[in-house]
């Protein structure tokens, strides 16, 4: 799909892609390691460049009230998130035509050491009925271990990007949580609740557990319905904690190392995970969780 087909304007991020673009393919493909997987770097750039990408059609469509027609039967539901998973999958074919493509919306193809975990619109209930709090998401993984994730929300346009090892940013600027000596009934922790908690009866009456037991704790439970935007909130130290129930794979594997590289702390196990800005706050939303709960992350 062309620019011009979809209506695309990438707004006050052309140059940075255009730039990404016009970048020599020798250029990229000059960064590979020795045994031939491209360097952490070069996978990082062209995950910025495809959450940009898709991010930024994104937010033209919300702000031009695009939202509302596409997504009022379940037919045409997924016209945005499809048009969003293609954009990325044309930057990253763009740079490394090898690599194994895995989104939310069309599945699984390839069968390189390379792939890439997509999730296209994170929080599409929230585009659909346009609240502002929306996210496009990657994790480039080499041999099952995510090492690259970029997270771009671009209604505010803050763009995360994570390197396992070296550290993560936003907007190009260094984060670090800072630990801090507050309470929970202070602090605010965000519940994250995936489709398997949402769809399944058992799971949905264990999530809602883990929501009680929070609230009876904490100063406030957030509950964004778009993850990613968590996911940037704690890494920026603004959130005191996340607790996922059942969450899905195409925003977990990006969150997690965007949150542990920004140097937040967790817990997981048997469908939960528990992240917090420091040991102690962490030790203590554990502590709040029900008992089952707490002994499958503790376990
Ligand atoms: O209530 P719904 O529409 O089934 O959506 C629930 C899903 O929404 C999310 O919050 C975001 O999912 P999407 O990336 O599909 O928008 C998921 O974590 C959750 O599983
Ligand atoms: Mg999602």
């Amino acid at each position: 799909m062309t620019d011009e087909d979809d209506g695309l304007e990438r707004g006050r991020h052309e140059d940075v892609a255009a730039d990404h673009s016009a970048a020599d393919a020798e250029d990229v493909a000059d960064r590979w390691d020795a045994a031939g997987v491209p360097t952490p770097e070069a996978l990082a750039e062209t995950a910025e460049a495809a959450v940009r990408a898709a991010g930024d059609y994104l937010a033209e469509r919300f702000r031009d009230g695009g939202t509302v027609g596409e997504y009022h039967t379940d037919d045409v539901k997924a016209e945005a998130d499809e048009a969003a998973e293609g954009l990325i999958f044309e930057e990253i074919r763009e740079d490394f035509p090898g690599h194994t493509l895995h989104g939310e919306e069309s599945g699984r193809s390839g069968d390189g050491r390379v792939e890439w975990i997509v999730d296209p619109l994170d929080g599409t209930n929230n585009y659909a009925i346009d609240y502002p709090s929306i996210a496009t998401a990657v994790a480039a993984q080499v041999d099952g271990e995510t090492l690259v994730a970029a997270i771009h929300e671009p209604l505010v346009d803050d763009c995360y990007v994570a390197v396992r090892g070296e550290g993560a940013t936003v907007n190009g600027e260094p984060l670090s949580v800072t630990p801090r000596d507050r309470p929970l009934d202070r602090s605010t922790v965000s519940l994250v609740v995936g489709l398997p908690a949402v769809r399944d009866d058992e799971l949905r009456a264990e999530a809602d557990a883990v929501r009680r037991a929070l609230s009876g704790r904490c100063k406030r439970v957030l509950e964004t319905w778009s993850p990613c935007v968590d996911w940037g909130l704690l890494a920026r130290g603004s959130l005191a904690g996340v607790v996922c129930a059942y969450p899905d794979p195409f925003e977990q594997e990006a969150g997690e190392l965007l949150a542990s590289e920004a140097g937040a702390v967790s817990v997981s196990g048997e469908g939960y995970y528990a992240g917090a800005v420091d040991e102690a706050t962490l030790a203590a939303l554990v502590e709040t969780l029900p008992e089952q709960v707490r002994e499958s992350v503790s376990g």
